[in-house]
């Protein structure tokens, strides 16, 4: 090690004995059992029904309070209890005005201190105590530290406590500790969180997730196609910005545009209303049934069709200059027969439908109106001046990787890109040829390389970020082709298919997969590839564990939009020190339901994986940390404090 670091070293280790106690804490740390690590994905804007699974951290902290309760509440009261950890302030607003003694709730303000203390520090017994510090709500870190660690053997502190928690009620802040200790339970749940893709898109909140998110304590993210989407826009890629607007209005959520990310849509709304009339392919769906009035619904409906022909005149320039695409079978707007008002796609004519062609030029089919062309750039301008689109942008790129490797496995939203045979397929990028885990580092470096010039617009690695989200060989995307302008103009079913890449058949194979994990430098014996993106269909039987446990697949779809595919609304993985779970989660309808009813949802676990031995944080990609961590203390006091 360099003198210098060692120099480094010293100013903080200024002694032996500050190098000896690290050294012991670090040791310390590393036989405690490994953290509860919760994997999550596919969030797809579901704000409501993320929070459920964060704050009950996938059924672990009924777990623990049952554990812990079942002899001295009922069934009805332990529901109670758990409604009050999840979603403290406004359970115990209800609960409050339910007494109609002072006395009645002074006596559930007492017991309800002393069962959420026991609570937490059950749930912190597997960490230091500066973890759990660093747990506690910073105004009463004393307090509670005090009331934890109260023995009651000694009964001569008794007065002591009961006093403080008297002091506590009669200065008017218990309901703050109530709702601090609440939290930290909630965060003792769960140790660290991975969110494997797809944040953004159909639902209607997505950025309330990603405040969620920065504000949580230990995070990663696996970007799915749509957050890459989105990064794209903000990078500067008009075509993906004409992407997440078409989603938006056909989810109808362009308020998430508009009011949350402060885009000023007039400049399209007047084009819209200028060229396209009502059309049935472009009604924005509805989910949740909220009502639109029919004058609503046909603005949204024109802005629609609107920003699709954009998006389809913008697709045509990209596939022509970058020929390493290989996306010529995608140029449709000049397969159109604008007379005949039909379209020759792979030799097979097909007539067209709800067509909205009143902007493009038979002959010049991708060539933009001037006004498309302002309109595009004006929204360019205003994308990248939104503020909080920026923060939370620049937080996927901190947080966000293609893939992770962690405590032993793969974490990847979509796919690895196969051929049939169950080789990596190659892709051809600037000369160079590529696959496997070289071809996604190289995606991830054209993304970055892209988000850090948003000011080059047309650019190859812009162009690159867009191929994620659509081309045959995204790691993200996984098929062979997106059909949108079929869905919209086509009414043969045949032509919206997409065909998937054979990584999606390929995966179920375990020869297959360890392949994979090696490909990613992790031992195939024991990692596991955890997946996203494609809807588990339960209900037609699938299994979301595959190829002998090497692959699981957590994409249950928290999406309202695809829960009657799926039939149920989500999977989560839970991986403590006693091995994995995975959590399939029912339909979440509303937090008023469960503050109302204290009803779960139900959550059925299942286990892919029991350790033999307990894990410990040796063991664990920290753990690798620390053990550097201690070495390099080691080696500061053999060569400074040794003499
Ligand atoms: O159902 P929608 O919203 O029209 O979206 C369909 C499109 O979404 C995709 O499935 C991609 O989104 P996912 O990552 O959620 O699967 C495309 O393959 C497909 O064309
Ligand atoms: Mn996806």
């Amino acid at each position: 090690m360099s003198s210098k670091y060692l120099d480094l070293l010293a100013e903080k280790y200024d002694s032996e004995e500050k190098v000896a106690t690290e050294i012991i804490n670090l040791e310390a740390i590393l036989n405690l059992p490994k953290g509860t690590e919760h994997f999550v994905s596919d969030l797809h804007g579901e704000y409501q029904a993320f929070q459920h699974v964060l704050r009950n951290g996938s059924g672990n902290v009924k777990v623990k309070i049952r554990d812990l309760f079942k002899g001295e509440m009922s069934e009805e009261e332990l529901n109670e209890f758990a409604a009050l950890v999840y979603y403290p302030e406004e359970k115990l607003s209800l609960i409050k005005s339910h007494f109609s003694s002072k006395k009645e709730l002074r006596e559930w303000y007492i017991g309800t201190i002393e069962r959420l203390l026991k609570l937490v520090s059950y749930a912190s017994s597997k960490y230091t105590r500066s973890k759990l510090r660093k747990a506690l709500p910073k105004q009463f870190v004393y307090i509670i530290e005090e009331l934890l660690y109260k023995t009651d053997e000694f009964t001569n502190k008794k007065d002591y406590y009961a006093k403080m928690l008297e002091q506590i009620i009669s200065l008017g802040q218990v309901d703050k500790l109530i709702v601090g200790l609440a939290y930290t339970m909630q965060r003792l749940t769960v140790d660290h969180l991975h969110v494997v893709g797809d944040i953004y898109d159909r639902g209607p909140d997505p950025h309330k997730i990603m405040d969620t998110l920065i504000d949580y304590h230990s995070l990663d993210i696996q970007w799915g196609n749509h957050d890459v989407l989105w990064i794209g826009a903000y990078s500067g890629s008009k075509v993906c910005l004409a992407n997440i607007i078409r989603i938006c209005a056909r989810y109808n959520n362009l308020d998430i545009i508009e009011d949350v990310y402060g885009i000023n849509l007039r400049p399209l709304l007047n084009l819209a209303e200028k060229y396209y009339e009502d059309n049935p392919a472009f009604h924005p769906k509805r989910i949740s049934g909220e009502h639109l009035t029919e004058q609503e619904q046909l603005q949204i409906t024109k802005i629609h069709q609107a920003i699709s022909i954009i998006q389809f005149k913008l697709e045509s320039p990209i596939i022509k200059r970058r020929s390493c695409f290989a996306m010529e079978d995608r140029l449709l707007l000049e397969k159109v027969d604008y007379d005949r008002n039909e379209v020759t796609i792979h030799g097979k004519t097909y007539p067209l439908e709800n067509t909205c062609f009143s902007t493009i030029d038979p002959e010049q089919p991708d060539r933009l109106l001037d006004e498309e062309q302002q309109v595009i750039d004006k929204l360019l301008f205003s994308i990248q001046h939104s503020e909080k689109l920026s923060r939370h942008m620049n937080f996927l790129m901190k947080k966000g990787k293609l893939y992770l490797q962690y405590n032993g496995n793969l974490l990847i939203h979509g796919c690895i890109p196969l051929e049939e045979n169950g080789d990596m397929k190659q892709m051809e990028i600037e000369g160079k040829s590529y696959a496997g885990r070289e071809l996604l580092d190289v995606f991830e470096e054209y993304t970055r390389y892209a988000f850090a010039h948003p000011e080059e617009t047309d650019d190859f690695a812009t162009d690159m970020v867009w191929y994620q989200w659509t081309g045959e060989n995204s790691s993200l995307f996984g098929k062979r082709e997106m059909t949108t302008f079929e869905r919209y103009f086509i009414k043969d079913k045949e032509t919206h298919k997409e065909r998937k890449n054979p990584y999606y058949h390929l995966r179920e194979d375990e020869d297959m997969c360890r392949k994979m994990l090696a490909e990613f430098d992790l031992d195939p014996d024991h990692g596991r590839i955890i997946n996203g993106h494609t809807p588990v269909k339960e209900r037609d039987g699938e299994d979301p564990i595959k190829a002998n446990g090497k692959m699981i697949v957590i994409d249950g779809g928290f999406s309202k939009a695809y829960q009657s595919t799926t039939g149920i609304a989500g999977y989560t993985l839970l991986y403590n020190s006693y091995g994995m779970q995975l959590v399939a989660h029912q339909r979440f309808n509303s937090k008023e339901e469960v503050l109302q009813n204290g009803t779960d949802v139900l959550s059925i676990k299942r286990l892919v994986d029991e350790e033999l031995e307990r894990k410990k944080v040796r063991e664990t990609n920290i753990g690798q940390e620390l053990l550097q961590e201690i070495a390099n203390l080691n080696s500061l006091r053999k060569h400074r404090y040794m003499h």
